[in-house]
């Protein structure tokens, strides 16, 4: 998984070699990384020219929303960002505005201004609701979160239906079924553009993995599966590659910590919310994914929780093949370890009552 808005990153060794060079070298590698720039665009869409693209942040103010902005304005991808919240807007606009970068910025305050936020959208990325705090999990959000994410997603119904939608907010594993039955109501489902993130649980699954077995922490790839909230989070070690000799505790460890890594974050932050700069970064490579898909390049696939049939349950996280019309191919598991297998039968009705509570909320 890279960033399409950091082509210019070199593999590791390669790096290495030219870094270390005089400075007609270092000049050389300045210009190899501003044509592998536009190498990597005309390559991915032949004529040169980049597909208009408008996307949309929904709690764009907030802790997660405005690096995620920044990120966003930094992605070649994007033609048009809107960045819309209840308040705080303005600010975050005109400041993210200034960044000489591909995109139009605009900034919606307020419920009046969401048709115009929304209108055109090619993706919309909602991380609007509130955080935990310490002692809470993320069920605990669902009384105030679970009537946004309502909202929101009635609107998108009716000002972007074909839109691609990403959901943030927690808990992930209730907001995506709700978000699936506004969508149904309104008779725009498309169960292939909605996308529940839980890209940070892979994000962390690699870089804890990477710190114990000392490997490179870019080469690391690891499925993670299931759902995004603590035993939910599943993920695949005796599927990691690079692999590495590690013992079964250290395996059971490493996968405890995934799973318990948003609450590392809220106790670390005392109060002061959860993880905000980890999910934007998060959320900006599952965005760019979804826009590449939709752009047409080839062989994109990411973890996300989306509607499935690879278990018993109606939503499921597992590898997904993104295309020009989201969801191209939901991937099954592959061969789990013993202990992976146990996992996932405890998940299995945990997950399923956070479904079930977000599907009954909705209808
Ligand atoms: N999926 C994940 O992996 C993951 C990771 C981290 C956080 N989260 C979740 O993301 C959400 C946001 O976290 P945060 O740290 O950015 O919180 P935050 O409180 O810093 O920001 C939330 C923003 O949402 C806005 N908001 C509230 N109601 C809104 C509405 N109706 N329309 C538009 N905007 C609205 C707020 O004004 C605020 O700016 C939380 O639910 C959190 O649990 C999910
Ligand atoms: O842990 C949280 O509450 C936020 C988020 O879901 C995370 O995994 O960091």
């Amino acid at each position: 998984m890279t960033l399409a808005f950091i082509p210019f990153r070199l593999p590791r060794r390669r790096r290495c070699s030219i870094d270390g060079g005089n400075s007609n070298q270092r000049k050389m590698l300045k210009l190899m990384k501003l044509r592998s720039a536009s190498a990597f665009l005309s390559r991915s869409y032949g004529s040169g020219s980049v597909p208009q693209r408008k996307v949309a942040v929904l709690g764009a103010a907030g802790g997660i929303g405005q690096p995620l902005g920044l990120l966003m304005k930094l992605n070649p991808l994007v033609s048009d960002l809107s960045l819309y919240d209840i308040a705080g807007t303005p600010g975050v606009a005109a400041d993210v505005s200034h960044v000489n970068t591909r995109s139009a910025v605009a900034g919606y305050v307020g419920e009046d201004q969401l048709p115009r936020a929304l209108e055109g959208c090619d993706l919309v990325i909602i991380p609007a609701g509130v955080p935990r705090k310490p002692g809470m999990t993320r069920d605990d959000l669902f009384n105030i979160n679970a009537g946004i994410v309502k909202s929101l997603c009635s609107a998108i119904a009716k000002y972007c239906p074909h839109a691609i939608v990403n959901m943030i907010s927690n808990p992930v594993n209730s907001t995506v079924p709700i978000a699936a039955e506004v969508f149904k109501k309104a008779g725009t489902y498309d169960e292939n553009k909605l996308f529940g993130v839980t890209t940070l649980d892979v994000v962390r699954a690699r870089t804890f993995y990477a710190g114990k077995a000392k490997v490179p922490v870019e080469e690391v790839n690891v499925p993670v599966v299931g759902g995004h909230a603590g035993i939910t989070i599943l993920p695949l070690f005796s599927q990691v590659t690079p692999k590495a000799n590690l013992s079964d505790e250290d395996i059971q460890a490493l996968t405890k910590r995934t799973q318990d890594g948003g609450t590392e974050v809220v106790e670390a932050k005392a109060g002061k919310g959860s993880a905000t700069l980890s999910m934007a970064y998060a959320g900006a490579l599952f965005a760019d994914a979804c826009l590449k898909g939709l752009n047409g390049v080839p062989d994109v696939v990411e973890c996300s929780f989306v509607q499935s049939s690879i278990t018993e349950l109606p939503f499921f996280a597992s590898k997904v093949k993104l295309g020009k019309n989201g969801v191209e191919e939901v991937l099954g598991l592959g061969t789990m370890s013993d202990y992976e297998k146990r996992g996932l039968e405890s998940l299995i009705p945990e997950l399923k009552g956070s479904i079930e509570k977000g599907i009954q909320f909705a209808s």
